[in-house]
């Protein structure tokens, strides 16, 4: 089994209810996002997945989100963005890029960490089929 991570970041906007009044406020973060992708078999070039290609796709959901306000996304229609939501977001995001790549049919995405500040993050794990 290998597992691969790559670090991104992107700013937005959101608004929560329902964890805390100061939440309710519009603000911001700067969100630092891990990725994880695992898999079991290396491919000719004996790597499990090509970082440029897991850093491609992850530049384009950075992209969907960076300076955003999160809450009037579709992706949040009737979803609260919080960090938790947000990390599974991408998380099925780089999901649907990887199945689209026809790499080798153990590797997906294993963990998505959001950051949303210096000692505050969520992480998602997918459940294995
Ligand atoms: N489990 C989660 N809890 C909270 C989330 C979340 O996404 N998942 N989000 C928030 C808000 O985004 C809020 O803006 C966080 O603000 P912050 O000032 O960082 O939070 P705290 O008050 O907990 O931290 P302090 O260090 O005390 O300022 C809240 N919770
Ligand atoms: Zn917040």
């Amino acid at each position: 089994m290998f597992e691969l991570k790559v670090k991104t970041d992107f700013a937005a906007a959101h608004q929560l209810t329902m964890v805390g009044e100061k939440c309710e406020n519009l603000h911001g973060h700067n969100w630092n996002v891990e990725v994880y992708v695992a898999g079991e078999h290396l491919n000719a070039a004996g790597v499990l997945v090509d970082f440029g290609d897991i850093k491609k796709h992850v530049r384009a959901i950075m992209k969907e989100l960076d300076h955003k306000f999160l809450n009037e996304l579709d992706a949040f229609k009737g979803i609260q963005p919080s960090s938790e939501q947000i990390a599974i977001y991408i998380a099925n995001r780089l999901q649907g890029y990887l199945k689209d790549d026809k790499l080798d049919e153990t590797v997906r995405v294993s963990r998505v960490s959001a950051w949303e500040s210096a000692d505050a993050c969520a992480t998602y794990i997918p459940p294995q089929d």
